[in-house]
């Protein structure tokens, strides 16, 4: 089967492996607005990627200031030193996006993006509406192949799409904004879809795990419910919950990288705070509400919401015209003297960006 670059907002991306004929065969995937996935000799697939940032100036042709954070070629002793820091410490990139470009007919979205995602990094990108943050998560994780450019997983060009079998190491899976849950499926099925068709584990203790992990995103007695029969936040809670759970019985778990397309997008404010805990819980540095660490390596998060920058993610960076022009702590955000940041941080119609 060829590699087919998937796009469109109801596909169903799954982090691991996925077995051609898995719950009622590739069909199923056709019957659910997804397209079949690549799928390597051994049936399986997997969904890795990486990056490595050169030292590059950031500078809008319009800012006027710059954040600390951001390089600036033309300082050579910061870049420099930033240099050698970032040559001794690459062994913790899970990701690295290296000049990435990617345009659909005459749109030119992506014009040369890079940026790294390191190992225990909590990781949002903002920026402007159509500027290319989901085509970049896309990207990421192998669903769409950029035009130009490179994705490193752990170091290592992907050639292709999710087929690639070669690289190893990192798991990466992708939350879609729309839940993308399977219609006929139960919300069991759905959660524990990779665990029934990919795990050596009996049905029964798959179905405990899907409980426990359902009322880990605060769902209760909603098994046996149909997509159809959830509310839109419930859907995307069920969404988080397929994403998170895993299997208890192997003993080593890669790390994970988790993609979140705007996860707390048409949440009520409380709803919002829910996840966006639940995002913090389930990675290695937090806890969970049961008091255990989380297992997600690594996490990107796009999102449009104050609310889930702040309680969310550590490092933030945004993108605008193709690019990203800033990236800084999250505390950094709202003092940024860029005039790029300050415009969106405030949402003024007065500034460098034109609707
Ligand atoms: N498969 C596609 N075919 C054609 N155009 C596409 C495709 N995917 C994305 N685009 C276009 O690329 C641009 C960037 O889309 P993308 O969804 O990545 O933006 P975004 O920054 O995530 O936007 P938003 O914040 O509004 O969700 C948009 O103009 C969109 O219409």
């Amino acid at each position: 089967m060829a590699a087919t670059p998937l796009v469109g907002s109801n596909m169903l991306s799954l982090n691991l492996c996925c077995k051609r004929d898995s719950f009622g065969s590739a069909k199923s995937f056709v019957m659910h607005g997804v397209k079949p996935l690549n799928l390597g000799s051994s049936g399986k697939r997997r969904i890795i990627c990486g990056c490595t940032a050169p030292i590059r100036d950031f500078r809008p042709a319009d800012a006027d200031e710059f954040s600390a954070t951001t390089i600036n070629a033309k300082d050579s002793s910061k870049a420099e030193s930033v240099s050698m820091v970032r040559e001794q410490d690459e062994t913790d990139v899970l990701i690295e996006c290296r000049d990435v470009y990617k345009s659909f007919g005459e749109k030119h979205i992506l014009r040369g993006v890079s940026f790294k995602i390191r190992h225990g990094e909590a990781v949002g990108i903002i920026g402007p509406s159509g500027t290319g943050k989901s085509t970049i998560l896309k990207i990421m994780a192998g669903l769409l192949a950029p035009d130009k450019g490179e994705v490193l997983i752990r170091g290592r060009t992907r050639r292709g799409l999710i087929s690639d079998e070669e690289i190893a190491g990192v798991r990466i899976g992708l939350v879609f904004q729309s839940a993308a849950l399977f219609d006929s499926l139960t919300v069991r099925e759905n959660v524990g879809f990779l665990l029934y068709e990919n795990s050596n584990m009996p049905g029964d203790q798959i179905s405990e795990l899907v409980t426990d992990t359902l009322a880990a995103v605060g769902l209760k007695g909603v098994e046996d419910r149909l997509p159809a029969e959830l509310s839109g936040g419930m859907k995307k809670r069920v969404a988080l919950a397929r994403s998170i759970i895993f299997d208890t019985t192997k003993d080593v778990v890669e790390p994970e990288v988790l993609l979140y397309d705007e996860p707390t997008a048409g949440l009520d404010p409380i709803a919002s705070t829910v996840v966006e805990d639940l995002i913090r819980s389930v990675h290695m540095k937090g806890e969970s509400d049961v008091s255990k660490p989380g297992k997600i390596a690594s996490y990107v998060v796009v999102t449009h919401q104050h609310s889930t920058i702040r309680r969310a993610v550590d490092r933030l960076l945004f993108l605008y015209e193709g690019k990203v022009v800033w990236e800084g702590m999250t505390h950094e955000f709202s003092s940024s003297a860029n005039s790029i940041v300050r415009q969106f941080a405030s949402g003024s119609l007065d500034g460098p960006i034109k609707y």
